[in-house]
């Protein structure tokens, strides 16, 4: 007869419970099996729980928790709720200035404790984005040798050719599901920033866990240090990277193979792999390569297209017409160019635009000019469809006019490139011209909100790579959306790893367009936004999750089975869930005393700011 004594503490797989009913075994075999799925301890022991940011809660551990644990006296006597701790950070964030030490002291936050660093995202998306990500996460990758600290992210380099599988397992969780990939080389519209690059699938990564729930246990950053060929970084004296010029042709290419192999190797054929700001000559040769073969794609190609698209459809709303019935014209022809264009074609088809036609409406303009068949200029080879049996040109203000476009679209990483001349074009084009001023940081920008308005008689409809503050217009608040892939990669990862799918095939990126695009209220576009508000954005990541897995066991590429009855609740089921967990579940005994008694994180603020001006 199986038997527990009374008052028995147990500490395994990093769950403490007191064994002294059966029915407290029960619980206490489910509860380690929980864990080990979701985070696969080490038997940890007191300090250890402090130091590890997946279990650490700071003083939110309760005094029955510490002592249990042994990491009584290790932590300050008084304890502290979630909602306090919150309120803490808030007020610390806000008191720094300089944004990149707003986003130091995230990074700080996330290595020390990381269901506090979501738990806080989650409090204001809207404020903490633009620091985790773009503009601020380009900042911080310029300064990245300032930056790094701690390790967060796997760094393999040329050197390692022939041993990439052995560094990988140098990662310390065997159940990784994601992989965000970079070699530096296009960071945002920065250009080639080398290792300093890291900050990209770090960022990315936590996205996948603030706005889509995927457990931060699954994801794992990845820079392929190959080289930089920015001089400035070679002679930089805080530069992390290797000090040589990027490695380009066969090595180059066979580290990247080794490199997909090992992954497969490693985590199993599943294993999603997103390759984030690889340059132009890598970034679609490397899709096409690898779409087929791994669960793998591109988001600058295919996550973009899919936000810009559903932008399109959602304008549609506004505009009255078709999206075969508009002109698009391009400013760069790039990664993310080309895949635009590339999905506004198949969103024509669903229209009934044949291909040929489709095209016809899509013009667009690189470092070199206008996409013409008769340029001098060689075409880039994943953009020859789109050039046109035209005459060459380098005037893209003239053209704007000549083509009469409706849609502007920016990805040319080059500001202010969409001048006034050109905006008040597009209002002589047509009533409500589009405008994606998307290259990112800020700084980036074709061109401003207020410049977009300002030019179009407030008649655009705009939308911007990185964020602006609300436009003023005729004495009228404009809230602009941001057309940026982070609206739709995490909810299609979260789809894609949930489904366990083995490929992620261009598809899955119209859906997603599709279920953003009805997630845009008539509120939104009365505010001059054609996306949805970022506050609930984990939930529409769920929503595109859900129809992007049932798009999934559609294609046959699932290897769930059998599939589940309702894919919005299984994805709803397999979610993060940032709140703490309780190690000493069967104590009650001792109520937490939090010394005040205050109701919302707003008043703890407030109650602190007053404390700090009275000093
Ligand atoms: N909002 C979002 O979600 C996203 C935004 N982006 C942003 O878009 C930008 C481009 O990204 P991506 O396509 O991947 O980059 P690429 O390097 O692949 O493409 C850049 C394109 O811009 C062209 N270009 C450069 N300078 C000029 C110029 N002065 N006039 C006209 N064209 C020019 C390049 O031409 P050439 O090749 O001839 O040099 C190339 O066609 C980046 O700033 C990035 O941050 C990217 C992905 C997502
Ligand atoms: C947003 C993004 O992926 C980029 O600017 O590269
Ligand atoms: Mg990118």
């Amino acid at each position: 007869m199986f038997s527990v004594p009374p008052n028995f503490y147990a500490n395994c797989g990093g769950v403490i419970v007191k064994l002294s009913k059966l029915n407290c075994a029960r619980t206490f075999f489910l509860t380690v099996r929980n864990n080990v799925d979701d985070y696969c301890p080490n038997l940890m022991r007191g300090i250890d729980y402090l130091k590890n940011p997946q279990f650490n809660k700071g003083l939110a551990f309760t005094m029955q928790e510490r002592q249990a644990l042994g990491i009584q006296g290790l932590l300050a006597a008084n304890y502290k709720t979630l909602e306090e701790q919150l309120a803490i950070c808030q007020f610390s964030v806000d008191r720094y200035k300089d944004p990149l030490n707003k986003y130091l002291y995230l990074t700080e936050l996330q290595d020390n404790n990381e269901r506090l660093f979501y738990e806080l995202l989650a409090t204001d998306v809207q404020k903490f984005l633009p620091i985790v990500y773009t503009p601020i996460v380009g900042l911080a990758c310029q300064r990245f040798g300032l930056v790094y600290r701690r390790p967060r992210g796997l760094f393999i380099t040329i050197q390692d050719k022939g041993r990439v599988a052995s560094v990988l397992r140098n990662w310390p969780t065997t159940n990784v599901r994601a992989i965000v990939v970079t070699d530096g080389e296009r960071i945002l519209g920065l250009g080639d920033l080398g290792a300093y690059g890291m900050g990209i699938p770090v960022g990315k990564l936590t996205l996948y866990t603030a706005l889509a729930g995927v457990p931060p246990a699954y994801c794992l950053p990845i820079t392929l240090d190959v080289g930089t060929n920015t001089q400035n970084l070679l002679e930089d004296p805080m530069y992390i990277g290797l000090r040589r010029k990027r490695v380009r042709g066969e090595e180059y290419d066979s580290l990247i193979e080794e490199f997909m192999q090992a992954c497969v190797k490693r985590y199993g054929q599943d294993v999603l792999i997103q390759f984030e700001d690889f340059a132009l000559a890598n970034a679609t040769r490397l899709l096409a390569k690898y779409q087929k073969h791994y669960c793998t794609f591109n988001d600058d190609i295919q996550g973009t297209a899919s936000v810009i698209v559903a932008g399109i459809i959602a304008a549609t709303r506004i505009t009255k017409r078709k999206i075969s019935d508009n002109v698009y014209l391009f400013l760069g022809a790039g990664s993310a160019g080309v895949g635009i264009a590339n999905l506004i074609v198949d969103a024509m088809a669903e229209e009934g635009t044949q291909t040929a036609e489709a095209r016809k409406k899509i013009y667009l303009f690189d470092v070199d000019g206008f996409l013409s068949t008769k340029r001098k200029e060689a075409i880039p080879v994943h953009a020859t469809h789109l050039a046109k049996d035209m005459e060459p040109t380098k005037n893209f203000e003239k053209f704007v006019g000549q083509v009469k476009a409706t849609c502007l679209v920016g990805v040319s990483t080059v500001g202010g490139t969409f001048t006034p001349t050109i905006l008040k074009q597009m209002a002589k084009n047509i009533d409500r011209p589009m405008i994606f001023a998307l290259s990112n940081p800020t700084i980036k920008s074709e061109c401003t909100a207020q410049a977009a308005y300002d030019n179009t008689e407030g008649r655009c409809i705009y939308a911007s790579g990185s964020p602006f503050p609300p436009v003023n217009y005729n004495g009228k608040k404009y809230l602009t959306g941001q057309g940026n892939n982070s609206y739709v990669y995490p909810g299609i990862a979260l789809g894609v790893l949930a489904s366990r799918a083995h490929h992620a095939p261009d598809p899955l990126f119209l859906t997603a367009a599709k279920v953003l695009a009805s997630n845009v209220t008539d509120d939104d576009l009365k505010l001059g936004r054609i996306y949805p508000s970022l506050g609930d954005i984990k939930c529409l990541s769920i929503k595109i999750a859900a129809g992007v897995m049932e798009n999934i066991y559609k294609l046959n590429l699932a290897s769930l089975y059998p599939k589940p009855k309702d894919s919005y609740q299984f994805v709803l089921d397999y979610i993060y869930d940032s709140s703490y967990k309780c190690y000493t579940p069967q104590f009650h005994e001792y109520p937490a005393d939090t010394g005040i008694k205050v109701k919302t994180i707003k008043e703890m603020i407030d109650m602190y700011k007053a404390k700090n001006k009275k000093k």
